[in-house]
């Protein structure tokens, strides 16, 4: 059984780092310095809800320098305050500014504490920085479904997953990342998360999808939706075709960065009960397979720089529930697949280390004899 971990979640807290302990006059002592605020991603904490718990009040504040005194000319530094949020978090800064933490131990120092006083504050303590900062929880998904407006993710999502899609609280915008489970036979169960507002200009900040596509970068794999029609977001765009269509798609994912084409991806066409002679699927994907060599057919400010490389393509009809069962095996077949390879060569790595640590020691060893 697979631990599901779904959490979207926000939370603001005013930090402060600690005030300078006073300083001495008399004998010319330095107080200490205030603690800093510090943020670190640690994997045991899973949600935000525990960061609120441990930090019920509203603001988190470091302690304060020692002051200095007859017996102690310099003052003990104020401890820091860590604070432990879950990987995965983002913190977003007063002057607007994110930071990520991605990774075990990652850190951010948030507010610096004040210097201890001494005789250039008059031998007063200088208070500590005073910050609002966000926490936002990226989300947390197996799957997540890209795609532009219109292509059938929400109609795709509904129908494989047995439970109506929770609809995540979202708190800075209306449209919020819809979240589901896929349930196997085995009690098997995959997440999937519908990352919608992706459009064309997404990457120059056109649109929200954006702001949804960060929840993707901690997706194992994304499943690409793709209308098998012509897509026009609205009159101002010029009518897509789908070839069209998925390379800007690929355009938009390439330029945010961040892995996404890297990322094991498969390709759903969508709404082949619209094509009755079955013609243009076909088309479509022989274009598809024979990338880079169809590019050609489109206009030069289509391509992308780097072409997203799918490992399969398959079609489905999200509507009347044609296709999905193949999609969902495949997902699990390719997830699974990318999931021993990465274990393989961290093993690799693993060995290639030990290998390098034990011919080191070796050495050191000669040298010492
Ligand atoms: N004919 C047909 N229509 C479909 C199919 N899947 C979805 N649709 C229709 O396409 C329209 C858009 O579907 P959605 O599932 O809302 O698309 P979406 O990708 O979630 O769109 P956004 O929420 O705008 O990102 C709806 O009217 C669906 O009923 C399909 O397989 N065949």
């Amino acid at each position: 059984m697979y631990m599901l971990t779904f959490e979207i979640a926000n939370t603001k807290k005013k930090t402060c780092g600690g005030a300078g302990g006073q300083g001495l006059p008399k004998f010319g002592g330095f107080g200490g310095d205030g603690g800093k605020v510090i943020v670190i991603a640690k994997k045991k904490i899973k949600t935000l809800k525990q960061v609120l718990q441990k930090y019920p009040k509203q603001t988190c504040k470091a302690s304060t320098g020692q002051n200095s005194d007859k017996f102690h000319l310099l003052g003990e530094n104020g401890a820091d305050l860590i604070v432990q949020v879950p990987v995965g978090v983002l913190v977003h800064k007063p002057d607007g500014s994110k930071e990520d933490l991605n990774y075990e131990n990652e850190l951010c120092v948030i507010a610096n504490g004040g210097i201890g006083g001494n005789h250039t504050t008059n031998f007063l303590g200088v208070k500590g920085e005073e910050k609002l900062i966000g926490l936002e929880l990226k989300l947390l998904a197996d799957v997540g479904l890209v795609g532009f407006p219109n292509a059938g993710k929400s109609t795709f999502l509904k129908a494989i997953s047995k439970a109506k899609p929770k609809i995540a609280a979202y708190p800075f915008t209306t449209i919020s990342p819809q979240l589901g489970v896929m349930e196997y036979e085995d009690g098997r169960m995959i997440s999937v998360a519908d990352l919608p507002g992706l459009i064309e200009g997404a990457h120059q900040n056109y649109g929200m999808g954006i702001k949804f596509l960060r929840h993707a970068e901690r997706t194992k794999l994304l499943l690409y939706v793709l209308d098998i029609n012509p897509f026009q977001l609205s009159h101002k765009y010029p009518e897509r075709s789908p070839f069209e269509t998925l390379l800007l798609l690929n355009k938009e994912l390439d330029e945010y960065g961040h892995g996404m084409l890297e990322k094991p991806s498969i390709l759903a066409l969508n709404k082949i009960d619209t094509d009755h002679s079955g013609r243009s699927v076909e088309t479509l994907t022989d274009l598809i397979k024979n990338l880079p060599a169809s590019l050609d057919q489109v206009s030069e400010d289509l391509h992308p720089t780097h072409l997203v490389n799918f490992d399969d393509i398959l079609t489905m009809s999200a509507m009347n529930n044609r296709g999905l069962a193949q999609i969902k095996d495949r997902i699990r077949e390719v997830m699974d697949v990318h999931a021993e390879m990465r274990h393989s060569e961290e093993m690799e790595k693993a060995k290639a280390l030990s290998k390098y640590e034990n011919v080191h020691k070796e050495q050191t060893k000669q040298q010492l004899v």
